[in-house]
C-alpha cells in the first residue's frame, strides 16, 4: 500500500495504490459523495466485469450512483462519443457539486477528463483506473483528450482529477495483450532517467505482467512516482521537463495513425516500438550506442512485444509517417522537438533533428529484423 501525492499547488491530490481497495470505494471516495451524486463513466468490458460490484457496495453506504457506459475501444476517443458522454451528463442535470469517476483504462480516463473539464465550464472527476497502462501513467497528470482525422490527442485541455484510486487487483481481468501494452510505460520510466528501475525490469518484467503481487505494486508505484515528480516540475509541458513523458510517442502516434488508432496497434505497443526507434536513431547519431537500443528491443521482445515497423505492421513510407509527427503538438516554429537518448536512463531533448533525416532513418528501419528473445 502507498499513498502518494502529486505537487501542483491548489491542484495537488493523492495516489492511493491498495491491492483490494475496489472493495471498501464507499470509504474512499468518502470526501466526494458528501458534496454531491456520483457520476460513473466507464466503457462496455470493465463495466460488465467491474460495475455490479462497485455499484452495490456504493449501494449499501447510501452513495447515489449513475452510470454511462462508452463502447471499449481507443475509436470512443471521438466527437462523436464526447458528445454523447456530455449529452449524458447534462441530461442527468450534473452539478458542480457532483463528481465524474473515470472507471476504465486510459481511453476512458482521457476521453472523461475532457469532458469533465467542459461541462459546466469545469467538474471535478476522480480517477480509478483499471489497466496497467492507466495505472502507471494516463491516471495521473491531467493530460485529456481525444483524436481527430489529423491524428492523436489533439483536441483536448489539461484537467487534473481530485483523487487517483489504484486497485492493482482490477488487473485480474485484463487481458495478457493490454498487460503487456502498458508494461511499455512502465519500462519507458527506466527509460527517461532511472536505469537501476530498468535494470530491476530485466530481471522482474515477466513477475509484473504475470501480477506477482509485490513486483507488480513496486512497479506502478515506482512509475507512478516518477510521474508526479515529473508532473510537478512542468505541469504543462512548457519547460523541456514533462515532455520526456512523451519518449517513444513522436514515433509512436505515427505508427498509432498509421494502423488507424488502435485497430492495428495498441497504443503501449506503439510507444515501446517508438522506444527502441528513438533509441536506434540516437544511436545512429552517435549519441548512446546500438547496444543500448538492442539490449531493450531485446527485453521488449522477450516479453512478447513488438519492436520494429515490421512487428508493429507498419508499412508506410518515412515520408508518410513523418507526415503524421506534423502535427505533434511538440513542434514549434517548424521543428519537432524529439525525445532522444545519450542511454538507459539519460533521455533529453533535441532541438535540432531535421524531419527529413528521420525519414530517412524510418526507410532503412524497414530492413531492420526483430531481435531473438533472451530474458
Ligand atoms: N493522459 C495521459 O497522460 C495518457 C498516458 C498514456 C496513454 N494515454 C492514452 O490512453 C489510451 C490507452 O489506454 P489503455 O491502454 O488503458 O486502453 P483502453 O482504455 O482502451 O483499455 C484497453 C482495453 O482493456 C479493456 N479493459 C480495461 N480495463 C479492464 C479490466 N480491468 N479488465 C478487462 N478489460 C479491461 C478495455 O475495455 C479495452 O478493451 C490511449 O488513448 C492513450 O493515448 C493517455
Ligand atoms: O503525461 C504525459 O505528459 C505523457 O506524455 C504521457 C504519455 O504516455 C501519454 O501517451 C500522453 O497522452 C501523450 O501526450 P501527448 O501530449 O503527446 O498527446
Ligand atoms: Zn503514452
Amino acid at each position: 500500500m502507498a499513498r502518494l501525492n502529486i505537487a501542483l499547488g491548489q491542484r495537488s491530490y493523492d495516489i492511493l495504490v491498495e491491492a483490494g481497495a475496489l472493495a471498501q470505494i464507499a470509504g474512499h471516495i468518502a470526501p466526494w459523495t458528501r458534496r454531491g451524486r456520483t457520476l460513473w463513466i466507464s466503457d462496455s468490458h470493465v463495466a460488465a466485469h467491474h460495475w455490479p460490484r462497485i455499484e452495490a457496495q456504493l449501494a449499501s453506504a447510501g452513495v447515489e450512483a449513475h452510470l454511462h457506459i462508452v463502447p471499449a475501444g481507443e475509436a470512443s476517443k471521438s466527437w462523436s462519443e464526447l458528445a454523447h458522454l456530455i449529452d449524458w451528463l447534462l441530461a442527468m442535470g450534473v452539478e458542480r457539486s457532483d463528481t465524474i469517476f473515470a472507471l476504465g483504462g486510459g481511453m476512458i480516463g482521457d476521453l472523461t477528463g475532457f469532458a469533465a473539464s467542459i461541462v459546466k465550464r469545469g467538474c471535478d472527476f476522480v480517477q480509478v483506473p483499471t489497466t496497467l497502462l492507466a495505472q502507471v501513467d494516463s491516471s495521473v497528470g491531467g493530460k485529456t483528450a481525444i483524436n481527430t482525422t489529423a491524428g492523436k490527442n489533439l483536441v483536448g485541455t489539461f484537467h487534473q482529477p481530485k483523487f487517483v484510486l489504484i486497485d492493482p487487483q482490477v488487473l485480474g481481468t485484463l487481458p495478457s495483450r493490454e498487460m503487456r501494452a502498458g508494461y511499455a510505460e512502465v519500462v519507458k520510466y527506466g527509460l527517461i532517467d532511472d536505469a537501476p528501475f530498468f535494470d530491476w525490469c530485466e530481471a522482474n518484467g515477466r513477475a509484473v505482467l504475470a501480477q506477482d503481487c509485490a513486483s507488480l505494486e513496486h512497479a506502478i508505484v515506482t512509475s507512478v512516482a516518477a510521474k508526479a515528480r515529473i508532473v510537478g516540475e512542468d505541469e504543462r509541458e512548457t519547460k523541456d521537463r514533462r515532455a520526456l513523458l512523451n519518449l517513444g510517442h513522436t514515433f509512436g502516434h505515427a505508427l498509432e495513425a498509421d494502423t488507424g488508432f488502435g485497430e492495428r496497434l495498441l497504443h503501449g505497443e506503439a510507444v515501446g516500438v517508438g522506444m527502441v526507434l528513438a533509441l536506434r536513431y540516437s544511436a545512429r547519431r552517435g549519441l548512446c550506442e546500438t547496444r543500448d537500443a538492442d539490449r531493450v528491443a531485446a527485453h521488449l521482445a522477450a516479453c512478447a512485444m513488438p519492436v520494429t515497423l515490421a512487428d508493429a505492421g507498419v508499412t508506410a513510407d518515412g515520408n508518410a509517417l513523418v507526415d503524421h509527427m506534423r502535427h505533434d503538438k511538440k513542434m514549434s516554429g517548424g521543428t519537432l522537438p524529439f525525445l532522444l537518448l545519450r542511454g538507459i536512463g539519460s533521455t533529453f531533448v533535441a532541438h535540432d533533428v531535421e524531419l527529413d533525416d528521420v525519414a530517412q532513418f524510418l526507410d532503412e528501419q524497414h530492413r531492420v529484423a526483430a531481435p531473438a528473445p533472451s530474458l
